[in-house]
């Protein structure tokens, strides 16, 4: 037996091992989804807050330090010693010690209502005429804050230590007891309180998170910012927000190309010119921002990595355990089927009790290989009983084959006979004397053989299939024909009264011209429908010599002329045709006076031609309508038709004495004769009766005669 083509389809271990694997990946990359969504975003939503809750801290802080100064204005202008400014150092004493109070006012200064420095910190600008200074008019009316770099002040002496950039100014009026405006009051704060409050409040988140915060002025430009971005212009997203008065955070790329978290808020209250109305953003990039969640993200690919591996180890190990003995099943069913089919009693397949379902697989196997034993068993014997039916049927139909091909071989001999004796047929009718056409009942030509072609004119390609009397019969005969044909049809039996008789037929050839011919009918029975074969006989010779034979029997031989018979023939006609036209007729009876006497002189051919010449000049003495004719010897008959009277007759014989009496010239010798004419007249009311009349004319000449004789025997 052939061992089992190798499988295509993969092994169980392998697929258990890249199921787990896939579920491994996949439950890894659903983590890594989750956090993703999860984790990036609560990483984000938490450094959004953390920067805007640091934008408002510096928010809050800025705002404390001006309403600081704002409110120590306020409380310089109520003092009154400012107020009363007895003496500018009075004033400035008081000033001074405001001054000791917070470090970063760097000039503190009284102006009078006409705008001169009465009394400042220092003395720094005393005199100076500052009424041309934002701080001093917009502080006249009301309490102010304003913030400009030192480019503004130039050539101004800051004996503090000032930040070299900029300044912060809060200035408001000073005024009398009554109300009246005394002046005034001035506090410049340096920049490096801002500076130390960034580093305050920033130092952990610039360290922690690297974040930035920038103190932008209403302008766009940056007052306050990490090195290198000072006084530079920002255009951002947040900046926008937060100048309209908003706060919150957002994600923004900046104009270094990076993606940053910011907060932003801004300082200041809406129309209070005592506020700094100042953006802070507080920036940090997202990349810091998130780093945290990222490295969450590696460390769940990497655990996920570890733990896909393990378990595609693990469920590899699994599926080796748990194939180990399905293999071992396979092996044993493959020995089985390896083993050779005749062997009666095939090895069972070992009973393996690893675990429950290989137990209960490897029963479940034996008692199926039993049963298959059982079956293949019972198939071998059918299989034998099968052969050897097989082998019976196949002898018989080689038997029967056998049989067949003999069958065959009669059959090609009868075909072979028939197609012969069909040629044979077809030679003898080819050649036959006769005509032969074959009818199908219905009167259609099935058969034409070639003395058919020649008698009738047409091939036999043009009428086979081609009703016989439609063709040939004349229209006369076609009504017979077909009733004859129905007849036939009919009897199919071959007992029709036309049957195996020879009928006369006249035909039309294909030329159109008429044909008689002898016809003898038979019946041929068949299964595929009766034939009526008939043998045409062309009989127009015959015919011909018959009518030749006829006009003979009526002729003349010497003379041509109508003999007696004739003459037998026409006198009645001619009693017919005159009583039917009422018109008389006559019969003259010719006879030659001594005709012996030639004979016995001159012979009989001289007798003959003397006959003949007779015959000629009575023939050529009367009416071509009027019949001459011969009785016997020497007696001659002239029928007279349509007389109008006797006496025509009397004339008609008249007219043949002179005629007659012309001398004969013969071959030897010239005789003149003489004829004796007996007349007798046949009106329409006689009785038609030829003797009598004949017998009349005949007696009439016999009469003359005699008196001939009487006449010649006086001279
Ligand atoms: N040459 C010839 N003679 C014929 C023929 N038929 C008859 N005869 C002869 O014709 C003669 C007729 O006889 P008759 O009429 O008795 O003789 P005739 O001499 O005419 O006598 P009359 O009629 O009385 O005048 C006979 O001698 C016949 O032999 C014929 O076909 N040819």
């Amino acid at each position: 037996m052939l061992p089992p083509p190798p499988s295509t389809r993969p092994r169980l271990i392998t697929l258990v091992t890249a199921g787990v694997s896939a579920t491994v990946l996949l439950t890894v990359l659903s983590l890594l989804i989750l956090v993703d969504h999860f984790a990036i975003s609560y990483a984000r939503h938490e450094a959004e807050q953390r920067l805007q809750q640091l934008s408002w801290q510096m928010r809050d802080a800025l705002n404390g330090v001006v309403r600081k100064a704002t409110a120590d204005v306020r409380l310089l202008s109520a003092l009154p010693r400012v107020r009363e400014a007895r003496s500018p150092a009075e004033v400035r004493q008081v000033l001074e010690s405001l001054q000791k109070t917070f470090p970063d006012y760097a000039w503190i200064g009284l102006a009078t209502p006409e705008g001169k420095v009465y009394a400042a910190t220092q003395g720094v600008q005393e005199d100076a005429d500052v009424s041309a200074r934002e701080w001093f008019q917009a502080g006249r009316s009301k309490l102010y804050a304003g913030d400009y770099p030192p480019a503004a002040l130039p050539g101004q002496k800051l004996p503090y230590h000032a930040d070299p950039w900029r300044f912060v100014d809060a200035s408001g009026p000073v005024l009398g007891p009554d109300g009246e405006f005394r002046g005034v009051i001035c506090v410049r704060m340096g920049w490096g309180w801002a500076r130390r409050m960034v580093q305050t409040i920033f130092a952990p988140a610039s360290q922690q998170y690297s974040a930035d915060v920038f103190v932008v002025r209403r302008d766009g430009v940056a007052i306050l910012g990490p090195q290198g971005m000072e006084e530079q212009k920002i255009n951002s997203e947040s900046l926008a927000l937060a100048s309209g008065g908003g706060f919150g955070s957002l994600k923004e790329t900046w104009a270094d190309g990076r993606d940053y978290l910011t907060g932003y808020a801004r300082t200041g209250t809406p129309g209070d010119p005592a506020s700094l109305p100042w953006s802070i953003l507080v920036r940090q990039p997202e990349a810091l921002a998130l780093s945290g969640a990222r490295a969450l993200e590696r460390q769940i690919l990497l655990l996920g990595a570890i733990l896909g591996t393990v378990m595609a180890l693990g469920g590899a190990v699994a599926a080796r355990r748990l194939t180990r003995p399905l293999n071992a099943l396979s092996r044993a069913i493959e020995e089985r089927l390896a083993a050779p089919r005749d062997s009666t009693t095939p090895p069972d397949v070992q009973q393996n009790d690893s675990y429950h379902e290989v137990q209960v697989l490897s029963r479940a196997l034996n008692e199926m290989l039993r049963n298959e034993q059982c079956h293949l068993d019972a198939l071998r014997g059918l299989n034998e009983k099968l052969e050897s039916t097989v082998g019976e049927r196949t002898r018989e139909i080689a038997r029967k084959a056998l049989q067949l091909e003999r069958a065959l071989g009669q059959e090609q001999s009868t075909q072979q006979l028939l197609q012969e004796r069909a040629a044979e047929l077809r030679a003898i009718l080819d050649n036959a004397h006769d005509a032969f056409i074959a009818l199908d009942p219905g009167g259609v030509v099935r058969e034409w053989n070639l003395q058919a072609e020649r008698l009738l004119g047409w091939k036999r390609s043009e009428v086979i299939g081609q009703p016989l009397a439609a063709m040939m019969l004349p229209p006369l005969l076609r009504r017979a024909y077909e009733r004859d044909m129905r007849q036939l049809a009919e009897s199919s039996k071959g007992d029709a009264p036309l049957l195996s008789r020879r009928v006369e037929l006249m035909l039309h050839n294909r030329a159109g011209k008429e044909l008689p011919v002898e016809v003898s009918l038979a019946y041929v029975p068949r299964s595929s429908g009766h034939l009526f074969i008939a043998f045409l006989h062309d009989i127009s010779e015959r015919k011909s010599l018959f009518a030749s034979m006829e006009a003979m029997a009526l002729k003349d031989t010497l003379t041509g002329l109508p003999n007696r018979r004739a003459l037998m023939q026409a006198l009645p006609e001619a009693l017919q045709r005159a009583n039917r036209l009422r018109q008389s007729c006559a019969v003259l009876f010719l006879d030659l006076d001594r005709f012996k006497q030639v004979n016995d002189r001159y012979g009989h051919e001289e007798g003959d031609e003397l006959l003949r010449q007779f015959a000629e000049r009575v023939r050529g003495a009367v009416r071509r309508t009027d019949t001459v004719g011969r009785l016997a010897g020497d007696e001659f008959v002239v029928i007279l038709e349509m007389l109008h009277n006797d006496v025509d007759a009397q004339e008609a014989a008249d007219k043949l004495i002179p005629a007659l009496q012309q001398p004969f010239v013969l071959k030897t010798t010239t005789v003149s004769l003489s004829a004796s004419i007996g007349i007798a007249i046949h009106h329409p009311d006689d009785p038609q009766d030829t003797e009598t009349l004949l017998g009349r004319a005949d007696r009439a000449m016999y009469h003359h005669k005699q008196q001939g004789m009487q006449r010649r025997a006086r001279r």
